[in-house]
């Protein structure tokens, strides 16, 4: 199957500063894709290029198997929200599904009326006035009924209070089921990505630290739990294994450890262990 999303040696500059660098992924079709990285980390940048917002200084990039908006056809094959959820204020709900419909050939106009009345969203009620909540769901609705394969989402629950991020991301899972589209969507929240990713970028620096199925991932990261100085569990750890970072909290220090072995001792690492420690040790190298 054709990867939604593959780079190769993708980097993007402006002027002096290189805000995304060898970037090489591959993202498979029917994922929902988790982005995770640092303020500056090149998520944004990541996003734009898949988009064809903007262009690469380096390396290849292809969406669906196609440059990025290469031609009409292909811009309609992806849906993309921007950063906070960006909606025109003066119109009306129903001004932004009768928009939609007018720029999106495939439009489906029946997806976005069930949308707007299972959200309770008023058509009437010009955007401008509607909750952060609401906006967000009605950029997700304008961007769903474009009928893509691939739906990009730049931070889309940044502004939203748990409740309202926790309805988001559910319904997002039971749309994008229903559909049969992959997702990538970028966020400083693992904790709300752990509920419906089950793909994981990590970015920081501008470089990809760590890529692939969280199943994956979990299977091969491990939480070890370390008394004073940690020195004697370390020492102990089989020779494949590789200390990603090494943290102290309130509860004591850990470290999260790369092995594809079991590592005696150790529990199994989740999403948040994952994402943050591969986060946190660029950090602590730059
Ligand atoms: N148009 C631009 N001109 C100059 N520098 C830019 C531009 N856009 C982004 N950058 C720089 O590129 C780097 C990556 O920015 P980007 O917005 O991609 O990061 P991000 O991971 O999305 O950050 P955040 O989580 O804060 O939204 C940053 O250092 C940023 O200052």
């Amino acid at each position: 199957m054709t990867p939604v999303i593959e780079t190769a040696a993708l980097s993007k500059r402006y002027g002096r500063k290189t805000a995304l660098d060898d970037c090489t992924i591959r993202i498979p079709a029917g994922r929902i894709v988790g982005l995770v990285g640092p303020n500056g980390a090149g998520k944004s940048t990541l996003l734009g290029l898949a988009c064809g917002l903007i262009a690469p200084s380096g390396g290849r990039i292809e969406v669906l198997g196609r440059p990025p908006a290469a031609s009409a056809a292909q811009l309609a094959r992806v849906g993309f929200v921007a950063q906070d959820a960006p909606v025109y204020s003066g119109l009306s709900v129903a001004d932004h599904l009768r928009l939609g419909a007018r720029l999106n050939p495939g439009w489906d106009a029946g997806l976005a009326q069930r949308r707007v009345e299972r959200l309770g969203l008023d058509p009437a009620q010009k955007a401008g006035r509607l909750s952060g909540g609401q906006r967000a769901q009605l950029a997700l609705t304008v961007a769903a009924a474009k009928r893509g394969e691939l739906l990009i989402l730049d931070e889309p629950v940044a502004s939203l209070d748990p409740v309202a991020r926790r309805a988001f991301l559910h319904d997002l899972l039971e749309f994008t089921d229903e559909l049969g589209v992959s997702v990538v969507l970028s966020s400083h929240l693992l904790g709300d990505l752990a509920q419906v990713c089950d793909h994981l970028i990590v970015l920081a620096g501008g470089r990809v630290q760590i890529d692939g199925a969280v199943a994956d991932l979990v299977a091969v990261h491990h939480r070890l739990r370390l008394d004073g100085t940690g020195a004697g569990a370390l020492d102990a750890l089989p020779a494949a294994a590789r200390v990603v970072h090494t943290e102290r909290t309130a509860a004591g220090r850990t470290a999260i450890v790369r092995c594809a072995d079991p590592v005696p001792g150790a529990e199994r690492a989740d999403l948040e262990d994952v994402g943050l420690a591969y986060m946190m040790a660029t950090e602590a190298h730059r």
